[in-house]
């Protein structure tokens, strides 16, 4: 089986204030998850704001480095000692989608230069093999390369510039997508699109999503396994599945009962008075 992810005791420490009055955040503490699978995953990781969940996608995308601990994604350490790829190797294992594709794209360069840049810096295609694979890129996300070449972000939906966001993340052929919040700021009808998308690159294309957010519904609807964050911890860990319907930690079962409607129905009944 695949490492797919692994955090081993993964620990990050912020600090904050002056000498006299420094204050330690443990925004990681001591993160330990592991997913061996041969098949691709959506991996969720759910908790209330301020839980580490985007200090936890920061650290696999090599954006934070980790005070303590390391990271695996297939197979391959990524973060902490013993970090092996080079830059280049890196990104094309690990790729990011983040929560508001308008801050993504400048609104005065046209977006498929910015797909184009991806496939000649990242990938090393040449021209010709950067045209083809953009236009590849755009036609899994469900977009026309033609209708999408020399417009601006200004000219797109949310919905349709978070998916020329994940056309992007998809030229370097990662292995690994990291989706922070990546439907937050989309319209709720067209959010949907996008959760679906992810599925549909998990099983057509072989991809593995870590998918980043507050919406257990989503959470619920995509993953195979799920992580409940709580203060830097993960409090809950496994296939998602189990998670929601069992929940064995209490933070879990009261971000469930957070959501009535769902929580009661994810919640197992009472069994029925002999
Ligand atoms: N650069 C930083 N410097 C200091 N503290 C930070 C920094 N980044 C994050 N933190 C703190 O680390 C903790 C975890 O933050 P993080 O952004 O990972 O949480 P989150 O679960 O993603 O929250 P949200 O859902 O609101 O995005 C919080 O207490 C936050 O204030």
């Amino acid at each position: 089986m695949t490492i797919i992810l692994k955090t081993e005791g993964l620990n990050k420490v912020y600090r904050q204030g002056g000498l006299v009055r420094a204050r330690q955040i443990h925004a990681l503490n001591e993160v330990n998850i592991t997913v061996e699978s041969d098949k691709p995953v959506v991996i969720a990781v759910v908790g209330e704001s301020g839980s580490g969940k985007t200090t936890l996608a920061k650290t696999l995308l090599r954006l934070e480095t980790p005070t303590s601990g390391r990271a695996i994604v297939y197979d391959s350490v990524v973060a902490g000692k013993g970090a092996t790829p080079s830059r280049r190797e890196f990104l094309g294992l690990v790729q990011p989608i983040f929560q508001n594709p308008f801050e993504a794209f400048s609104r005065y360069r046209p977006v498929d230069a910015y797909l184009h840049e991806t496939a000649r810096r990242v990938a090393g295609m040449d021209e010709s093999q950067a045209e083809a694979a953009v236009a590849e890129a755009l036609h899994s996300v469900g977009l026309d390369a033609v209708e999408v070449r020399g417009k601006y972000s200004g000219q797109f939906s949310g919905g349709e510039l978070q998916r020329i966001s994940v056309a992007r993340a998809l030229i370097p052929q990662p292995r690994l997508i990291v989706a922070d919040e990546p439907v937050s700021m989309i319209d709720a009808s067209r959010r949907m699109i996008i959760i679906n998308l992810f599925k549909r690159l998990r099983d057509e294309q072989g991809r593995s999503f870590l998918y980043i957010t507050h919406d257990l519904a989503t959470a619920y609807y995509i993953s195979d396994f799920v992580a409940v964050m709580n203060k830097g911890q993960v409090v809950e860990f496994g296939p998602a599945r189990q998670v929601m319907s069992d929940p064995q930690h209490a933070y879990t079962r009261l971000l469930l009962d957070s959501i009535p409607t769902i929580g009661s129905r994810w919640r197992p009944r009472a069994p029925a008075a002999a």
